[in-house]
């Protein structure tokens, strides 16, 4: 269970607040106007960016305290998710380990989480010989062998057609499904909440609303949702 307990954000004169939680396995779009808070609400869980009140608790524990890396936490970002000058097997091992050399067990599990996003066979390549679907799938690989209980995408497929970004949905859903793990992601489309969340977080005002359920929000939009979605 995550739990935002009266979070306050600041950031120069910005202020958002939220104050919720989140059912473990629920999976949540996080809707909201362009500059509303989405990205920086999601760093403060990750630990990127501290609050100035409130708290994140994971099973009642706060992760105040504890370095990205040491949360319970693997997050997505726009762009930038994997490194030019390493192959695709190296970029997703570091979601396990900083160290060159791989144990056999640690090999395995790269083959496997390639494999589980359709890419058996391509660790020796550089991200530039992917495309962007498949530098996609690379990115979501190494967030499954690292095996975390909370993923935090934000925006990772903004930048592919309508089609693929579908089709890597379905993969993220999927891979929820399978993990058991509980899932916030940033968008912009109301589409991608209704293909893949159960329920949304809209972030406006100065404020993360508590989730409410997606299908009932989306056909029959608050005001504050509506004037976002611009019906
Ligand atoms: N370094 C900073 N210093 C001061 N204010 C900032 C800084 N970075 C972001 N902000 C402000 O914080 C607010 C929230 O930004 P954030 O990126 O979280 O919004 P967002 O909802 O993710 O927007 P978008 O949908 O455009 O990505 C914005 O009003 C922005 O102007």
């Amino acid at each position: 269970m995550l739990d935002l307990r009266s979070l306050d954000i600041r950031q120069g004169s910005f202020r958002l607040r939220a104050d919720f939680r989140v059912a473990p396995g629920a999976k949540v779009a996080v809707l909201g106007p362009s500059g509303a808070g989405k990205s920086t609400l999601l760093s403060v869980i990750a630990g990127f960016f501290p609050a100035q009140g409130g708290s994140v608790l994971w099973q009642g524990q706060p992760l105040e305290g504890l370095a990205p890396g040491r949360r319970p936490v693997a997050m997505l970002f726009q762009d930038g998710n994997l490194f030019p000058h390493l192959d695709i097997a190296r970029n997703v091992a570091l979601g396990l380990t900083p160290a060159r050399r791989l144990t056999p067990a640690q090999r395995d599990r790269v083959a496997q989480a390639l494999a589980r996003v359709g890419l058996a066979g391509f660790g020796p390549r550089r991200p530039a010989e992917l495309s962007g679907g498949q530098q996609s799938r690379a990115a979501l690989a190494r967030i499954l062998v690292q095996e975390r209980p909370l993923l935090l995408l934000d925006e990772p497929f903004a930048a592919l057609g309508p089609a693929l970004r579908a089709e890597m949905l379905d993969l993220v859903a999927a891979l929820v499904e399978e993990t058991g793990a509980t899932l916030l992601m940033v968008s912009h489309a109301p589409e991608d909440a209704r293909r893949i969340a159960g329920e949304i977080v809209l972030v406006e005002g100065g404020t993360a609303h508590p989730p409410a359920p997606a299908r009932a929000l989306l056909d029959n939009p608050p005001e504050a949702l509506r004037r976002y979605l611009g019906d």
